[in-house]
């Protein structure tokens, strides 16, 4: 079970943005942007928005946030100030994207995530709105980002995607290397009484490692070298 993620851009300014933020949407795997109001999209969108002009072309377009947000369960507004305020005193508590993809990692519902205007962010109205907020991290002396990165940040976060095609050493290949060290070990008369403890270290290492079987045969085809030199 993971939640549906929306992506909200409430009246951006810029249509290059709004091509780079379909663009992530595409590198991510999310497909549900709604636009609140947009600027006109040309050229220049298309551009940026490269291989996801489909996305691009057919992202709905409402006038409110309201409509954005209607069908969601959960709505978490964006911001580069660290509690930002809903009115003149009451601050809501800032977020990070790895909290919110824990809290919501084991749920099913959907959630938008908003991201404000590149000159004002978002109105106290639409703050109030807003379940959470959720603030990226980054240095204290600007920590206002290009609205395009802090959505590719957050769709990053909340992505499941894994690297595909990185095959990983299986036991009986560990083994195999674990013996031949064991027998360099013996060939370089490595003291008898430090044997186990460094057979284990050997072990613990290599398998944190995550070797894969190229490195492995790698491994052991220096470990035949030292042995050759040995004799
Ligand atoms: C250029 S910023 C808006 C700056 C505006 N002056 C303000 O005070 O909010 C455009 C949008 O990018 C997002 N954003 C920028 N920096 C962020 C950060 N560090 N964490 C989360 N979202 C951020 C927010 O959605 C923000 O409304």
């Amino acid at each position: 079970m993971s939640p549906q993620i929306r992506i909200v851009l409430v009246e951006p300014l810029y249509q290059g943005n709004v091509g780079s933020v379909t663009r992530s949407m595409e590198n991510f795997g999310f497909d549900d942007l709604v636009l609140v109001n947009p600027c006109k999209l040309e050229g220049q969108a298309r551009a940026m928005s490269c291989h996801a002009s489909d996305l691009l072309e057919s992202a709905p377009k409402v006038d409110t946030l309201e409509e954005a947000i209607e069908d969601t369960d959960i709505v978490i507004g964006t911001s580069g100030i660290a509690g930002i305020k809903t009115d003149q005193h009451i601050r809501m508590p800032a977020y990070t994207p790895s909290e919110i993809r824990d809290k919501f990692r084991e749920t099913n519902g959907k959630i938008a995530f908003l991201f404000g205007r590149e000159d004002n962010g978002f109105t106290r109205e639409e703050l109030k709105r807003c379940d959470m907020i959720m603030t990226i991290p980054t240095s204290e002396k600007y920590p206002i980002m290009n609205i395009s990165h802090a959505a590719t940040v957050a769709m990053y976060e909340m992505s499941n995607l894994e690297i595909g095609e990185r095959p990983i050493a299986n036991g009986f290949d560990l083994q195999l290397l674990y013996d031949h060290f064991g027998q360099v070990l013996a060939d370089i008369k490595h003291p008898e009484h430090k044997m186990e403890k460094t057979s284990i270290m050997l072990k613990r290492i290599f398998g944190r490692a995550e070797l894969t079987p190229r490195e492995v045969q790698t491994l052991r085809g220096v470990l035949r070298d030292i042995q050759r030199q040995k004799k």
